[in-house]
């Protein structure tokens, strides 16, 4: 069977930039073509505050892609929605795009999901424990480890854990978990990046990779074993490597992605290198997931400054990733 053409697109948090980002794009010319998994009203007035004219078309099975119509499978919100005022009754409006984007690719109708930004806040708001999408979608597709990594054209991190209090990460580098990452992370680079023999960069927990145990135990204790245990089985690891010198030009040569292991000791580097030309994909997952680099900006959403650039991107990665996978 060929994969369907369409990516199932979700412009997130109804009160962000999402929707008027992927107005934006589709007014610009994707790269594929686009299904919005939302309610078709929030687009609506996303083009009118825009003053863009968009050719919306309801998404049936068996829909040919045209180009210059943005397709849309319905899914109603809760309430109405206003751009920069967020609301918890629409959190399970948002939860719902997803569920069904997910089933859309699912049942072969997308190739791939792109997701916009939710706003992980007000969704908690609303009574549910939702860390992120890359947690939901794990569970929806019941996968136990997914991993996070943003990519740039130039830098690729990967994350041993993701959304997590600073208090509880030490606890959660643990032999398995940093064991899983490395595998799963130099998988997909061979599968779904074409890589034949990834090199990763493993960085270490603490200042200076621990100091030979003088400032803490979890690099020599559980990191180094586990790259030991992966390098027997032939995988090609630097590391741990002291964070603090991981990103610099040099020690980047030849690397095709760094393993940061919490959240803001990777992350930041990355979006201070291409903050808007980055995306999130999340690896381990049974279809293609490529996401947005930023949030949901409430603080400039309606005011028609967003920056579609990173939607751009995921669509355009999304759809690289698909034509990959299938060859
Ligand atoms: N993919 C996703 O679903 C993501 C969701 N978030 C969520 O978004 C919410 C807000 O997070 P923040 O930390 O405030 O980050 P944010 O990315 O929403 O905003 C940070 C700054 O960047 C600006 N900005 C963000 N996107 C922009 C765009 N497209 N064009 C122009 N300027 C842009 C904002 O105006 C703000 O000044 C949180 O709930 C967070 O969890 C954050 C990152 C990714
Ligand atoms: N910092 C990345 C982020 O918050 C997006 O996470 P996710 O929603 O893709 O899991």
């Amino acid at each position: 069977m060929t994969a369907p053409a369409w990516l199932a697109v979700t412009p997130g948090e109804p009160a962000g930039v999402g929707p008027e980002c992927l107005v934006r794009l589709a007014d610009s010319g994707a790269t594929a073509p686009l299904l919005a998994v939302c309610d078709p009203a929030v687009l609506a007035s996303a083009a009118t505050m825009l003053g863009l004219d968009i050719d919306m078309v309801e998404w049936s099975p068996g829909l040919e892609p045209r180009a210059g119509q943005l397709a849309c499978y319905p899914v109603p919100l809760r309430a109405p929605a206003r751009p920069g005022h967020l609301d918890p009754a629409n959190a399970d409006y948002v939860l719902d795009t997803l569920r069904q984007a997910v089933h859309l690719v699912r049942d072969g109708h997308a190739a791939a999901l792109v997701t916009g930004p939710v706003h992980k806040g007000v969704i908690n708001d609303a009574g549910h424990h939702f860390s992120g999408h890359t947690e939901f979608l794990a569970d929806l597709a019941e996968v136990d480890r997914v991993i996070m990594m943003l990519a740039t054209d130039s830098l690729r991190v990967a994350l041993v854990t993701t959304h997590l209090p600073l208090r509880q990460v030490p606890d959660a580098i643990t032999t398995e978990a940093v064991d899983s990452a490395i595998r799963i992370t130099a998988d997909a680079l061979q599968r779904q990046f074409g890589i034949a023999k990834p090199r990763l960069q493993v960085l270490g927990l603490n200042p200076h990779a621990g100091e030979g145990g003088h400032l803490g135990h979890e690099d020599d204790d559980i990191i180094a074993p586990v790259i030991e245990a992966c390098r027997r089985d032939g995988l090609d690891l630097l590391g741990p490597v002291p964070a603090d010198t991981a990103f610099t030009p040099t020690a980047l040569e030849g690397c095709d992605a760094v393993l940061a292991m919490y959240h803001d000791q990777g992350l930041p580097v990355l979006k201070h290198a291409g903050f808007g030309r980055a995306v999130n994909i999340t690896l381990g997952l049974p279809f293609t997931r490529v996401s947005v680099d930023h949030g949901t900006a409430i603080d400039i959403a309606g005011r028609g400054i967003a920056d579609a650039s990173s939607l751009g991107h995921a669509v355009e990665i999304a759809a690289r990733m698909t034509r990959a996978a299938s060859q």
